[in-house]
């Protein structure tokens, strides 16, 4: 099973040790295409110094999005470029979503997040941290 993950990194990275815990747990169920969302090493400035820039970030990652069997997000943190993976995905019509929120955050998730939820292909989950694991736990049982 490919596994995109999704999370913030330019939006801002106040929640990667968040995402190094999503993206360890999710090694369980596959093959994370989008490991680096997790990795310590990568500041809000992103991938700098790639060859090929940002075109070449957002060329691989649309490939990858494609190639994705299931795209796992954590959208608390608002990211322009979560959204747009997002946006994608739905558009590619057979790929499984599911969406993390952290309500205990205060914030509010956005409408076109939270109301593209149809309770099937795409899934938006509030949850809290302490339910992290159970929760992945039935999403992917769910895809049996
Ligand atoms: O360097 C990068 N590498 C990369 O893979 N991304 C992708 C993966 C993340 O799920 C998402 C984060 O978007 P943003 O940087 O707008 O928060 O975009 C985004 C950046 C920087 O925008």
């Amino acid at each position: 099973m490919k596994i995109y993950f999704c999370g913030s990194i330019r939006g801002g990275r106040s929640d990667l040790q968040l995402y190094q815990r999503i993206v360890h747990e999710l090694h369980r169920y596959g093959s994370v295409l989008t490991e680096h969302v997790g990795s310590a090493e990568l500041s809000d400035t992103g991938e700098e110094g790639r060859t090929g820039g940002d075109r070449d970030i957002h060329d691989r990652d649309v490939d990858w999005l494609q190639q994705s069997d299931v795209v796992v997000a954590e959208v608390t943190q608002p990211s322009l470029g979560v959204g747009y993976e997002l946006g994608r995905a739905v558009d590619m019509k057979k790929k499984k979503m599911l969406c993390l929120f952290r309500p205990s955050s205060g914030r509010t998730l956005s409408a076109m997040i939270r109301g593209a939820a149809d309770g099937e292909r795409f899934l938006v989950r509030d949850y809290s941290e302490d339910e992290l694991e159970k929760i992945l736990e039935e999403f992917f049982s769910s895809l049996k």
